[in-house]
Order: structure tokens, then C-alpha cells, then sequence
């Protein structure tokens, strides 16, 4: 069989590919060279970048195959999520590999600013002995105001605290409460420009960011206000950070990242007042070997269709600890819940009751859907394209929470409404210690059986004898049964029969166990892969 193929498009750590193994067939290629790199995307199944390689939606649209774009690193501005998200293409990122690396690079950057460090050093390598031109500023008692104090942000915080400095932040997505157990004081952005000596950029790129630190606020800022951008080119306004350092309205800048990449003249160049890294914040071994191995991880996950908590275009985010068992039962049930139907639902609601249904449970919704089209689809039904498949088929879903669960700690179920107005439903719970997976309800029948890999349902109305009539038809038919369960409403009414065997139970066998118990449904489910 074919390996699933992984194109490589930058430069990825070693220990990232070793994680991919010799599973997959690894390819690479230059991912800033579009007559390259478009080609090569013609059968890949996996594509792993970093910040250098434009995943738009020309690029999506040349990887018929593609099922997964991982972003070696944090930003995900150079990947067109939406574009991948319409053709089911999972977006992937190692939202934490670097943010040590960027914080430490901000360190560095502002302190470099601060003292003239790389202006001094470069002079003296020229033969100039020069001191009082270079004489810098302390960090002591000074104002530090931070644009986002998200991840970054927060590292750059608590990094700078030892300095002696004062911290303030704008970060209107941040409870005051929040940021103030940091130490750090959420306020404007006006007051930022107007009360800080450094100020630090730790912002996605977005359209409400790009230019954010612009001309008008360059004429706020203090003249002796040192800029540090290590989070994206365009958030701080190039053009005007030159002016104002040229009219002495700035006093100088730390850049790492710049609008257009990779860049070697800038106007900003020419100023001796500013130090630049070429995009260096997540260069260093510790996080390149994060990056890797995080998002090859994502890639084997993703291409084997399992749920990947860093995904970024599927609901659901990281999964809680006591949510994730709850993972292959909802989509065993969604399975079960397709071979019982026999359709598609028009409206399905996945419910999550008891102690966990207090907790992020949005991905059984998913899981749930991923086992509904499991055995619907030829192509992989993943995590990313479930809900779209749900969506092109007009099933309605939603997704239901109580905390109320009288007989379990847990139950999930599956309860779908079909065309015909008939509803389907089965729940599942994990039992005891080693969290054992259980059916507990059929069609409104309750019962406790394993959801093994072969089941058989037949419902008929309550008399004596069934149950000799079914093992004796199955024994005949060499079909070997590992549990039986007869569950009914009342004495004498509608009973259904529940089994799991060893083996598939062939259709004319089924056939013949339903007329001869004058079964009105005889179903059976066989989930073997
Ligand atoms: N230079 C590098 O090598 C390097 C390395 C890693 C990350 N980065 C970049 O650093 C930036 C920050 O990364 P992070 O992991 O800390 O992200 P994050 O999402 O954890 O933090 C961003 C913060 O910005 C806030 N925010 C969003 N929009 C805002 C707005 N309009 N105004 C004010 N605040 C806003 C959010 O509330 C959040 O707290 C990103 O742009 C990322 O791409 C650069
Ligand atoms: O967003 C990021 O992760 C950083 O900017 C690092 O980008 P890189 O992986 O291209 O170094």
C-alpha cells in the first residue's frame, strides 16, 4: 500500500522527522519558490511550513489530496484557514513551541536597545572605540507597556518583573483581574503610547492590528520611547517608525519581523538607532525541536483520523482530561447509531450528561458525527470534515448538556429524528475503574453490553422462546454468540433482543431470525476496520 505522503516545505527539526517515523513518505521542497512549490502539492496528504511558505487558497486548491496543513510555529497568518477549512483541510500549529523563544528574543531586543548593543559592537568591530555615543538607558523604574498580553506578552512579563519596571498592558480580550495577578495594569492603548518608555508588540497580525501603531500614534508616544515588534511585520507602521526616529519623536526600535519576508533594505536599515534580527524570535534549537515534533505529531494524528488538539478549524480546542475516553465511545455510538438507522438523519442531537457534560465537551459532537459518516463516505471522515459532510447532507445537530444523569455518572447518546419521522437513539457510558465501554440504551430499550466489534438487534413482541429461537439459528450458522440481552417495556409488549458475536452475522441469517421471531427490525453492526 501506498505511504500517505508529508511534504516538507521548510526546514524541519530532525527530531520532528523522526517522530513522523517511516510511516509516511516524507518529501521536501522550497516553500518560497511557487514554481516549486505548487507542483509538488499535487498528491500530498500532509504539508508541514513554518512563517516563509504561502498556504492561500491557490495552493489548497493544487493539493487535491491534502488533508492537513501543520504550521511548524505559532503564526498563522501565511495559512488561509478559512480556504482549508472549505475543502475539509485540517489546520494544524504548535501554539506553545516557541513563545520561550519569542519571549527571550524580546528580552533581548529591548535590552540590545536599551544599551546600543549591537550599534557599539558593530562600531568597535570597525575599529571605533566610541563610549558616550552609545551611552544607553537603565530599564529600572521605567514604564514597559505591552500590546497583547497573551502568551508572549505574559513570558515577556514575568521576564521583565526582576528589571525593576513598571508593566502595563493593552489587551481588551484580557479580564483587568487577570492580568493585574501578573502585576501588570490594564489600561488604554492611549495611555500605553503616553506613559511608556519601552513598548512591546506581542499581537496577531489581523485587519484590526495591521498599521495599529501608526503615524497619529507615533505623535503620542514619549521622543525617549524605544518600539520592539518580535510578533509581526505591519503592526508597527514601518514608514512612520522611520519618520519619527528621524525627527527625534522615537527614540529607537528592536524589529525581528518585518511586512514583506525575507527583506534586506529597509529604510529602517539605514537608522542607527534601530537593531534588527532577521525574524529569529522561534530560532533557536529548543523550540525548532518543539515545533517539529509537535506538529508531526498533529500529522499522524490527523492523517489517522483522530481528533488533534491543536487543530485550529475544528470546534473544540484542547480536550479536557476526563472528556477525552469519551472520544471513541461517541463515535462508536455514531457508528452504531448509522447501522441501526440505515440513513442519514435529518436532525441528530449528540447528549452528554452527568459529571462531565460541566466541561468543554464540544469535540463528542464532532466525534459523534465522525462515527455517523464513518461507514456513509469512501473518503476519511475526520474531525474537520464531519460537520461539513453533516452540513451537505441536511442534518441538523446539536449538541445537548445536562449535568442531571440518574442511572450513570456519564451517558452519551446519540438520538437522531429520520425522514420519516421515526427517531433512533443509543447511549453509551464508560464503566468502572478501567472505564469499560457500555450500550446502555437501544431505542428507548435500556440494557448494558459491550459495543463490540459485531452486534445484532432484533426487536419483536414479548413471548416465550425467542431466545431459544435466535442461538439456535445462529449455532446452525456457526455464528458464535459472546452476550445475549432481552429487554422489554412491559409483560407481553415490544421487546427488543440485543447480541454481540463473534463473528458478521451473514444477512440471510438475519432474514430468517426476523421472520421466524417476527421481528419487525432485525439489525445488525459490524464495526471491524
Ligand atoms: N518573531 C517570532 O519568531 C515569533 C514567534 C512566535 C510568535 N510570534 C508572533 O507573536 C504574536 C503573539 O503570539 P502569542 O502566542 O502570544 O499569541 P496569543 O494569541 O497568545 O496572544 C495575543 C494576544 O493579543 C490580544 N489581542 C488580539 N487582538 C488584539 C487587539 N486588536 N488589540 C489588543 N490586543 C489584542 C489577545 O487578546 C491575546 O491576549 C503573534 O503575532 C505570533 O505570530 C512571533
Ligand atoms: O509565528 C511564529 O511561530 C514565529 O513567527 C516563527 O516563525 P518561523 O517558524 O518562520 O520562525
Amino acid at each position: 500500500m501506498n505511504k500517505p505522503v508529508v511534504l516538507v516545505a521548510e526546514e524541519l527539526s530532525d527530531a520532528g522527522l523522526a517522530v513522523l517515523g517511516a510511516d509516511f513518505e516524507v518529501r521536501h521542497t522550497d516553500g518560497a519558490d511557487r514554481s516549486q512549490f505548487l507542483p509538488a502539492l499535487a498528491d500530498v496528504d500532509a504539508l508541514i511550513v513554518r512563517s516563509a511558505t504561502q498556504v492561500d487558497a491557490e495552493a489548497i486548491a493544487h493539493a487535491p489530496k491534502l488533508r492537513v496543513v501543520a504550521r511548524a510555529g505559532v503564526g498563522l497568518d501565511n495559512v488561509d484557514v478559512e480556504a482549508a477549512t472549505k475543502a475539509g483541510v485540517m489546520v494544524v500549529n504548535a501554539p506553545t513551541s516557541n513563545i520561550t523563544s519569542a519571549a527571550e528574543h524580546t528580552i533581548a531586543l529591548i535590552l540590545a536597545s536599551a544599551r546600543n548593543v549591537a550599534q557599539a559592537h558593530g562600531a568597535l568591530k570597525n575599529g571605533e572605540w566610541k563610549r558616550s555615543k552609545y551611552t544607553g538607558v537603565e530599564l529600572d523604574e521605567k514604564v514597559v507597556g505591552i500590546l497583547g498580553l497573551g502568551k508572549i506578552g505574559q513570558l515577556v512579563a514575568q521576564r521583565l518583573q526582576p528589571f525593576g519596571v513598571e508593566i502595563i498592558a493593552y489587551d481588551p480580550y484580557l479580564q483587568p483581574a487577570r492580568a493585574a495577578a501578573m502585576g501588570v495594569r490594564l489600561v488604554t492603548l492611549e495611555e500605553v503610547l503616553q506613559q511608556a518608555d519601552f513598548i512591546t508588540v506581542h499581537l496577531p497580525k489581523s485587519k484590526e492590528t495591521i498599521g495599529l501603531i501608526g503615524e497619529r500614534e507615533m505623535h503620542q508616544v514619549k521622543p525617549t520611547v524605544r518600539l520592539i515588534n518580535v510578533a509581526r511585520g505591519g503592526i508597527i507602521d514601518e514608514n512612520a517608525l522611520y519618520s519619527a526616529i528621524k525627527e527625534g519623536r522615537v527614540a529607537g526600535a528592536g524589529i525581528d519581523v518585518f511586512p514583506k519576508e525575507p527583506v534586506t533594505d529597509s529604510p529602517l536599515f539605514e537608522l542607527d538607532q534601530v537593531v534588527v534580527t532577521p525574524h529569529l524570535g522561534a530560532s533557536t534549537h529548543e523550540a525548532q525541536e518543539k515545533a517539529g515534533t509537535q506538529v508531526a505529531r498533529s500529522v499522524k494524528l490527523a492523517l489517522a483520523g483522530e481528533f488533534v488538539p491543536d487543530a485550529v478549524n475544528v470546534q473544540g480546542g484542547a480536550v479536557a482530561e476526563d472528556v477525552k475516553p469519551g472520544l471513541p465511545l461517541t463515535e462508536r455510538l455514531g457508528r452504531i447509531f448509522t447501522a441501526l438507522a440505515g440513513e442519514v438523519a435529518t436532525r441528530l442531537d449528540v447528549e452528554v450528561r452527568g459529571e462531565i457534560a460541566s466541561q468543554d465537551v464540544r469535540v463528542l459532537e464532532l466525534a459523534a458525527l465522525k462515527g455517523v459518516f464513518t461507514d456513509v463516505v469512501t473518503d476519511a471522515v475526520t474531525y474537520v470534515n464531519a460537520p461539513l459532510l453533516a452540513k451537505d447532507r441536511g442534518t441538523v445537530v446539536e449538541l445537548v448538556t445536562s449535568s442531571e444523569s440518574p442511572d450513570w455518572r456519564n451517558v452519551i447518546t446519540v438520538r437522531g429524528v429520520l425522514a420519516d419521522g421515526r427517531t433512533v437513539s443509543v447511549s453509551g457510558t464508560l464503566s468502572g475503574p478501567r472505564q469499560i465501554m457500555k450500550l446502555v440504551e437501544v431505542n428507548g430499550f435500556a440494557m448494558e453490553i459491550e459495543p463490540t466489534d459485531h452486534l445484532a438487534f432484533f426487536t419483536y413482541t414479548d413471548r416465550p422462546g425467542i431466545v431459544g429461537i435466535v442461538g439456535r439459528l445462529l449455532g446452525e450458522h456457526r455464528v458464535n454468540i459472546a452476550s445475549m440481552q432481552v429487554a422489554r417495556g412491559e409483560k407481553g409488549g415490544k421487546a427488543l433482543i440485543a447480541l454481540t458475536v463473534d463473528s458478521a452475522i451473514p444477512d440471510d441469517v438475519v432474514e430468517q431470525i426476523a421472520a421466524e421471531i417476527g421481528s419487525d427490525s432485525g439489525r445488525t453492526v459490524d464495526l471491524e476496520d
